[in-house]
């Protein structure tokens, strides 16, 4: 890696969907050049040839500093810092595809929230696996929809690191004063468990005010998806405070009560009677909740967590209940201490 090109500090961004795409429009629009690459060779010539993603982020266009980069290997190479934003179901293919390509500079942050398909594990385990443990990793998470921060409106987010000094420094690379604000957690486990399981109980908010619930029903699932969400974090070694701060309850609140959430609207669907199949299909696009809801449901299993509304969720999912019997599941519940 030549001096040139550590001086004027590029990040490259693997990832060309909603999210990927609003990231790298905030990087390049702070005048970091910004590489994106996307998988599917087709798309990336679009992107380029019509400097913006119109499948996902219409009309809005790509600053002078976004570069649209079609060759994984080139990618890697033109930048030290690689950000990761896939969909949790293919980033351990990811991960092994870029592993012939890295250096003993890069440094490694991911952007997608979820858990490894089937396993369940969390995505700093399959980095792990895959990776060893040379590479400085760091976890992006909060409360974020890609449109509002690619137009630029204000928003805020945590960033997790392994390592101090690759934290600070990308923080002050990405935190811009004027509308995207970069805040620092220690707490890798937590700030990826939040960001994951969030997505599972968006659903379930979806699903009760697509049942005709309102406003009492919503923050009930809101304020015991939280409870539930700590809980298995604590089992995994995670800090409480983090479940209370942008990754956790920021990102749950954002989640659960703005359709703008592709997993609060497959669960009004859900909740609408809508099929899985069908309500995924109309989204069009990735359902975190529905690829992770299986694994958060054995992962607490394994640890001998109580969560009741992933489990009813599971319930819709994968074993044929509906959402009202899932529901009245719940309400039915003994009566307990908060
Ligand atoms: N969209 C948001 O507002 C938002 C906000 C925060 C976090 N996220 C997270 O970001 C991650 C990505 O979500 P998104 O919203 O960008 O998804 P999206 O549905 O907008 O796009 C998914 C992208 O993944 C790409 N993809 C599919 N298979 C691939 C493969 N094998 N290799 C590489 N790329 C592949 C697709 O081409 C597509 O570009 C998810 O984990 C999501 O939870 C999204
Ligand atoms: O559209 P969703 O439900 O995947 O949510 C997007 C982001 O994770 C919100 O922070």
């Amino acid at each position: 890696m030549s001096n040139t090109y550590l001086t004027t500090s590029p990040i490259t961004v693997l990832g060309a969907g909603s999210y990927g795409t609003a990231l790298a429009i905030t990087f390049s629009r702070n005048g970091y050049p910004t590489y994106l690459w996307g998988h599917d060779p087709e798309h990336c010539h679009q992107l380029a040839k019509q400097r913006e993603n119109s499948q996902f982020l219409p009309h809005i266009k790509f600053p002078n500093a976004l570069h649209i980069e079609a060759n994984l290997a080139k990618a890697i190479q033109l930048s030290r810092d690689l950000l990761i934003v896939v969909p949790s179901h293919v980033f351990g293919d990811v991960i092994q595809k870029i592993k012939p390509h890295l250096t003993a500079q890069h440094r490694i942050v991911w952007a997608t929230k979820g858990l490894e398909s089937n396993t369940g594990r969390l995505l700093q385990d399959v980095v792990l696996e895959h990776l060893g443990d040379q590479y400085p990793l760091a976890v992006l998470s909060g409360p974020t929809f890609a449109k509002e921060l690619a137009e630029g409106l204000p928003t805020a987010i945590t960033l997790a690191s392994n390592n101090q000094q690759f934290a600070l420094a990308f923080q002050a690379r990405i935190h811009c004063s004027k509308h995207f604000r970069v805040y620092l957690n220690h707490d890798m486990v937590g700030v990826q468990l939040g960001g994951a399981i969030k997505n599972v109980i968006a659903i379930g908010a979806g699903m009760s005010d697509g049942i005709g619930f309102g406003a009492n029903a919503r923050t009930a699932l809101i304020t015991r998806g939280i409870a539930e969400i700590s809980r298995l974090g604590l089992s995994l070694g995670a800090n409480a405070n983090t479940f209370m701060g942008m990754s956790g309850l920021g990102d749950l609140v954002l989640t659960c009560t703005d359709n703008q959430s592709r997993n609060r609207r497959f669960g009004l669907m859900l909740g609408q009677g809508l099929s899985a199949q069908t309500a995924m299909e109309n989204i069009g696009q990735v359902v975190e909740g529905y690829h992770n809801t299986k694994e958060a449901y054995l992962l607490a299993q394994q640890q001998g967590v109580e969560m009741p509304i992933t489990e009813q969720i599971y319930q819709v999912l994968f074993c044929g209940k509906n959402a009202k019997e899932a529901a009245i599941s719940l309400l039915g519940r003994e009566k307990k201490g908060e």
